[in-house]
Parts: structure tokens; sequence; C-alpha cells
């Protein structure tokens, strides 16, 4: 299977084309207005309908009410929901029901405990998103550009497909996959030079490095 690249935090034209073009799989757009990342409705549309059919549209919202998914959907129509707050596992099944979407949950990931709620979201999400757990003292939980230790997931034993993410780059993605295993990897502080905004060269080299270690895999298959 090959290994899934999610840009995201994307919030222009000309970003989010570089990703695309560059054969990002997902394209992420996030919608909590105190992150640098926020998008609005309007720009939500305008960027929902350039990325149809050319990647995964995933809206990562964080505790959001019905209202809030509801205009989201409208506008950006996306493919996922990335919830990345403290939804419960009975919020994620009034989700699904509601908007009828594959749900992605974040979980925040600083020791192995972190993982206990990991059966209960398995048993309603359609994918993990393991992130960095962000410090009590951050405006954002998520999107800040922290690893978290990949060894925590050496034994992951997970029924549903995973990503991971949190402070990934062009120089570590490789490392993260090794460790992990993951099927899929997320990144945003780390194509961009200033936060919020993408540099459309650590976009392609990102994307080039997450691709190298299919075929590094592939090679050490055939050997
Ligand atoms: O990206 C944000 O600003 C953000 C704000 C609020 C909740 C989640 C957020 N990002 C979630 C993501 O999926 C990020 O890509 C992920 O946390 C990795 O971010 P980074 O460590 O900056 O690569």
């Amino acid at each position: 299977m090959p290994l899934l690249v999610k840009i995201c935090g994307l919030s222009t034209r000309e970003t989010l084309d570089v990703a695309l073009d560059g054969g990002a799989d997902m394209v992420g757009f996030v919608f909590f207005s105190p992150s640098p990342r926020h998008i609005s409705l309007e720009t939500a549309r305008e960027l929902g309908s350039r990325a149809k059919g050319r990647a995964v549209k995933v809206a990562l919202t964080v505790d959001a009410d019905d209202a809030t998914l509801e205009n989201i959907v409208e506008t950006l129509r996306p493919d996922i929901l990335q919830l990345h707050g403290k939804e419960t596992t009975a919020r994620l099944r009034d989700i699904k029901q509601k908007f009828g979407l594959p749900l992605m949950k974040a979980l925040p990931v600083e020791t192995a405990a972190d993982l206990a709620p990991l059966p209960g979201y398995a048993g309603v999400a359609d994918r993990i998103l393991f992130d960095a757990r962000a410090p009590k003292d951050a405006t954002r939980p998520g999107g800040l550009g922290a690893p978290f230790d990949w060894h925590l997931l050496e034994n992951l034993d997970l029924a549903l497909p995973y990503m991971v993410s949190g402070g990934l780059n062009a120089d570590t993605v490789a490392e993260a996959v090794r460790v992990t295993r993951a099927g899929g990897v997320d990144v945003s502080s780390g194509v961009e030079r200033t936060p919020g905004v993408k540099d459309p060269e650590l976009i392609r080299a990102f994307i080039r490095a997450a691709r190298a270690t299919q075929r590094t895999t592939q090679e050490l298959m055939v050997r």
C-alpha cells in the first residue's frame, strides 16, 4: 500500500497547487481561528473546488459544533473530517450519523498512557492521526512543529489505517515511517518558513522524501 502523504494547513491557491502538482494524496484545511492556517468559508469554497478530484480534501476542526461542521461541509465539500479536539467516541458517532463522512481522529501522544483511548476510537473512526501532544500553554492542539517519541508506536497493533504527524520534515519523515510503520504522514510546520506560510520548495522536498521511503521499501523487498 503506497504511503499516503498529507500536506496540512493549506490556505492559498498557489501553495495548494504546489501540493496537488507535487502529488500530495491529501490536502488539509484548518478551521480553527487561533491557528495561523485558519481559512474562511469563502476561501474553503474556492480551494475546495480547486482540489476536487485531485486529492482527498481533509477538513480539520477542534471540538466544532454541528452548525460549524455544516458550513464547512457545504463550502469545502470535504472527503474526510479530521477531529483534532477532545471529541468523545459518542461525538464521533453523532458526527458520522449526521454528516455521513469518514472520520480521522487525532490522538495526542506524549507517553504510552496516551494510547489508552485507541480501542474506543478504533470502533468508530475510519483512521487515526497520531500527533504530538501540545504543551499545556499552547494556543492550539496541533500544528506546533514538535515530534513525539515514535517508538511509542513501535508495537502498535491497530486494525485501522493510521498516520503519523508532529514536527515531521523532509529530513525526518523516512525515520518516522520506519519506526512507526504508519501508512501515512502529515506535515504542516515542516513545509513552512514562517507559521502559516507554506513554502513551495519545502512542500516539494517533503513529498519527494516521503515517496523515497516507498522506493527504499520496495528495493528491500526485491532483494
Ligand atoms: O495546523 C494547525 O494550525 C492546527 C490547529 C489546530 C488543530 C490542529 C492543527 N493541525 C493539525 C494537523 O493535522 C497538523 O498537520 C499536525 O498537527 C502536524 O503539524 P506540524 O507538527 O506543524 O507538522
